[in-house]
């Protein structure tokens, strides 16, 4: 049992403190050990990690589990993708995200924070129509969910929201390169800014956010000498990179590709660093055979009751 002390105000009580030994073969204990709580992390710590050459880490999470258990591991940002479209709610994409599902989620995700930096996805046309939506938008994210900053899509077309946003005390975090919302008009998932003037492009675009105001930026599915080049152009906006190689200030992905909780989703840019889909279909499988042989639940996991309480009802 991990004794994890945790002091910051909204961080998560365990609710799996039962003290109860297991014995019934198979079942597991838990063993990851946790690093030293951290400081909690503000964008003025995630400035400073760039300008010290510090690589950032972000990991998405979409619950409260998973956000207990990548603040116990340490990382530095959580993203409320709005991937949770494809990987929670079984979207075939992040375009039928609503606002009311972000808020929902991000939600669950910041009562189980306690140090990481919480950052939520403006979905797909809460912000295109108007600068009006956008402030207002990402105004509901910050107040109905306590998240920290809000994440959006595009280069320079939304440096004036990017702007307001800012200036309002809303911190954001831009996306450019591969940019999901899009990904009608830009016909697939494919690794962006591989010609010259879609490369100028992509340099301007960093460029014009970091004027407007965002402290950090995803660069997803661009060439990795790009992303370098793009990282050592900007002076405060730190790059977050997913396909994008090693040469940006940090890097992200989706904690259920990292996990390997789905299977079937397997871009390039993915390194699996565990295989829960295995794991959670071996572990059914027990659960299965022993509830068909009767050795689940065993005498450890069953209440009783006094022998002359019985008597009396019989
Ligand atoms: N589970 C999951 N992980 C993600 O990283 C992710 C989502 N969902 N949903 C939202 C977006 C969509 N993303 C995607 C989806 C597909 C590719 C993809 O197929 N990439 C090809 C590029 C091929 C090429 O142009 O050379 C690859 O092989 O990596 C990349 C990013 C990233 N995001
Ligand atoms: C892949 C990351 C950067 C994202 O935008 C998401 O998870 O929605
Ligand atoms: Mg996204």
């Amino acid at each position: 049992m991990n004794t994890t002390t945790n002091t910051a105000t909204n961080a998560a009580t365990n609710e799996a403190t039962s003290t109860a030994t297991n014995t019934t073969t198979n079942a597991v204990t838990n063993t990851a050990t946790t690093t030293t709580p951290k400081k909690p992390v503000t964008i003025t710590t995630i400035k400073d990690m760039k300008q010290k050459g510090e690589p950032i880490t972000m990991i998405t999470a979409y619950d409260v589990a998973m956000a207990r258990n990548v603040n116990e591991a340490g990382i530095d940002m959580i993203l409320v993708g709005d991937s949770l479209g494809n990987v929670i709610l079984g979207y075939q994409s992040t375009i039928p995200v609503t606002m009311e599902e972000m808020i929902h989620h991000t939600k669950a995700v910041v009562r189980g924070n306690s140090t990481a930096l919480v950052v939520a996805d403006m979905p797909f046309m809460s912000y295109q129509a108007s600068l009006t939506d956008g402030l207002y938008n990402a105004g509901r994210l910050l107040k109905e969910t306590g998240c920290t900053a809000v994440k959006l899509e595009g280069g320079q077309e939304v440096c004036e929201l990017v702007h307001k946003l800012t200036t309002a005390g809303i911190p954001v975090v831009a996306h450019i390169g591969l940019t999901p919302q899009s990904v009608n008009q830009l016909g697939g998932f494919k690794v962006q800014g591989k010609e010259v003037a879609a490369a100028q492009q992509l340099l301007a675009d960093a460029k014009a956010l970091e004027a407007a105001g965002a402290f950090a930026c995803v660069l997803e599915c661009v060439p990795a000498a790009l992303a370098k080049k793009v990282t050592d152009e900007l002076i405060t906006m730190a790059t977050i990179g997913i396909g994008a190689g090693n040469g940006c200030d940090g890097q992200v992905l989706v904690c259920n590709d990292l996990l390997g909780i789905s299977t079937g989703f397997t871009p390039k840019f993915v390194k699996q660093y565990a295989n829960l889909h295995d794991i959670t279909v071996n572990a059914v499988k027990d659960y299965i055979k022993d509830v068909k042989e009767r050795s689940f639940p065993a005498p450890e996991h069953t209440f009783k009751i006094d022998d002359s309480v019985l008597e009396k009802l019989y």
